[in-house]
């Protein structure tokens, strides 16, 4: 058959010639499926609809049109995705039906089964297809934007009484119009092919931009139409307008017209490949994160590489990073590997443990002092480790266990980025990058008055949550291995594998202490494991007997669950956004009330 579709119209626009395939395309080919005679919908009659969009290419149905089939639901809305099953104007059959909001037909496939009168019906819409089926019959329609497909059924006989094809608009033959009793034209092959040479183009196409272009050139205007796109009736095509004369006199003119879907398919095809490459370009952008030196934090959770992912934004700039999260979840352990992957990772990291550090040591500890400044002080005085980290990184790890009089020294740092030794009157450049980690919940501590707000705000400008293990319970099964290699190595015990028992209790623990109860847990089995094989003989019995136990008696609440969540959204966007709220906002998708109101909930 003739690829492309041609229309010959004369300067009165009657059509001289009209091609299969242009009938095709314009949807007044009746030889499409098994066929139905003539007719109008009847009380009764069951109706079986799959909208994509309602009120959009099927005749403007609105929700409350659908009381026709019998459903009245006030939730339905304008542009839902609606399926449903009904029978015309008559409660016969209680309505079967559903509908998803826009915001919620996200995915590309939803299914309505039922039953009626012990017969299978369903509506399935898939990729861009609405297929409504009965017994083992089969309607398929497809779709480019939307469509409003529809099977009518004769209650009594179950014969097919009327279904939707492409061209329905063309004929006059939308949803709507249908339910609101317009006839409808016999289709199949049964049916004499449609006569239309001879007849007005007019009186078959009404609103089809193409024709009237059609008609405007056969009638003697100059315009010149090459190859241009437009979608008729739902089928993606390009076509061309070319006048006729004879003698010099516009005689009339002719459309080519042509079915690009499957160019489309092929250009659908080459997108999906150029997606596919953007995919695969990030997964080796993520593969390249971990041979710039984040490799060693373990973890190819969602979570975990989302954590990678800020380090190594932080590990290229020079804000003050706040780790956050539970104990033994490896706050410092990533804190090292941000200097280490940093542009100078040569420059000194020094580790300050704030929360071990008597208050009275802890001033000179980090500022450092001059010779003789105060009774029992070195001779030689002291740098402190401010100094000691000059170029480099200071981690300033429990930064919520010091107290109010270290954290105003603190603060003046930050602001200054200078400090002054004890004793000492030389201003010094406070040349370091600050990466700080708590384990304790700041906001809380803020509320408490325990902690500065105004260094709370200066600290957080760069935050990181490192979640707890729990939280990322498919990590552990990898970590164990890697863990338990190290472990063998430092050990020299030789090699030492998990058994598939031990693993299965490892992984379903709730590991209060995170990562390092991990680690103590495994270093003790591959001590006490004489073999090879670590068994559940080798845990401890707090762990094996309480396979859930201890997981389940730390179980938070739902609401504080989704406070966590809520939290660590904004934070991570936040830092994503380098702080900017508004684009943090947007790429939220929070309306501003909300955001602000999570915003100050939270203390951020
Ligand atoms: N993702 C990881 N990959 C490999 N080892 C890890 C990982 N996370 C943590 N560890 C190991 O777990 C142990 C605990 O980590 P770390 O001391 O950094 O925790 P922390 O959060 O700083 O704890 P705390 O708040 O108690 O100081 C360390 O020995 C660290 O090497």
């Amino acid at each position: 058959m003739m690829k492309e579709g041609f229309i010959y119209i004369d300067k009165h626009s009657r059509i001289k010639l009209y091609n299969k395939k242009a009938k095709e395309i314009f949807g007044i080919d009746k030889s499409v499926g098994i066929g139905h005679p003539d007719g109008v919908i009847q009380k009764g009659d069951l109706v079986i609809i799959g909208d994509n969009c309602l009120g959009k290419d099927d005749g403007g149905l609105k929700p409350e049109n659908l009381g026709k089939i019998g459903i009245y639901d006030e939730n339905i809305q304008l542009a839902d995705l609606f399926m449903g099953i009904g029978t015309f104007e008559d409660g016969r059959l209680r309505p079967i039906y559903q509908y998803y909001h826009p915001s919620e037909s996200f995915r590309e496939n939803f299914c309505l089964k039922a039953e009626v009168s012990g017969r299978s019906v369903s509506v399935e819409i898939d990729g861009k297809c609405i297929t409504i089926s009965f017994e083992n019959k089969k309607f398929p329609m497809n779709y480019n934007n939307s469509i409003g497909h529809m099977v009518i059924l004769d209650p009594n006989t179950f014969q097919v009484k009327f279904y939707q094809t492409s061209g329905y608009t063309a004929r006059g033959e939308d949803t709507l119009d249908i339910l609101n009793g317009k006839a409808y034209r016999a289709k199949g092959p049964a049916v004499n092919e449609f006569n239309v040479i001879g007849k007005k183009i007019s009186s078959i196409h009404k609103d089809a931009s193409a024709i009237k272009e059609l008609c405007n050139i056969a009638q003697g205007q100059e315009d010149n139409y090459k190859e241009k796109f437009s979608e008729i009736n739902g089928i993606p095509t390009l076509y061309s307008i070319f006048p006729v004369e004879i003698n010099g006199k516009r005689e009339g003119a002719v459309l080519q017209v042509e079915d690009i879907s499957t160019l489309q398919n092929v250009i659908k095809e080459r997108n999906d490949a150029l997606a596919y490459v953007e995919e695969m370009k990030q997964i080796i952008n993520d593969n390249a994160l971990d041979c710039e030196g984040l490799a060693v934090i373990k973890g190819e959770s969602r979570v975990m590489r989302n954590v990678k992912k800020l380090a190594y934004k932080a590990s290229k700039s020079n804000s003050t990073v706040l780790l956050l999260g539970e104990s033994g979840t490896g706050k410092s352990y990533l804190a090292e590997t941000i200097h280490k992957a940093s542009k100078e990772p040569e420059k000194p990291f020094i580790h300050v443990n704030c929360g071990a550090m008597p208050e009275t040591l802890l001033e000179s500890e980090l500022f450092g002092y001059e010779k003789g400044s105060f009774t029992g002080a070195n001779h030689e005085g002291k740098i402190g480790f401010f100094e000691k980290a000059r170029g480099g990184t200071i981690f300033l790890d429990e930064i919520g266990d010091i107290s109010l009089t270290a954290q105003v020294k603190l603060l003046g740092v930050l602001q200054n980025k200078s400090f002054f030794k004890i004793g000492g009157t030389t201003e010094i450049a406070a040349d370091v990058r600050i990466i700080a980690a708590t384990n304790k919940n700041l906001e809380e501590e803020i509320k408490k008055k325990k902690f500065r707000e105004d260094l709370f705000y200066r600290l957080n400008v760069f935050p990181i949550w490192m979640p707890p293990l729990r939280e990322r319970r498919e990590d552990i099964s990898n970590l164990c291995n890697q863990i338990l290699s190290q472990i063998c190595d430092k050990l020299q015990c030789g090699e030492k594998f998990i058994s598939p028992a031990a693993q299965r209790i490892l992984t379903s623990y709730g590991w209060p202490g995170n990562v390092r109860e991990l680690e103590n847990t495994l270093e003790r089995a591959a001590n006490i494991a004489d073999g090879r094989i670590i068994t559940e003989n080798h845990l401890p019995s707090k762990i094996t007997n309480n396979e859930y136990g201890s997981y389940t008696e730390k179980w938070k609440s739902f609401q504080d669950y989704m406070e966590e969540a809520e939290k660590r959204a904004l934070l991570e966007t936040l830092a994503y956004c380098g702080n900017d709220k508004k684009k943090a906002m947007q790429a939220l998708k929070m309306g501003k009330t909300n955001f602000y109101q999570k915003i100050k909930k939270y203390g951020m």
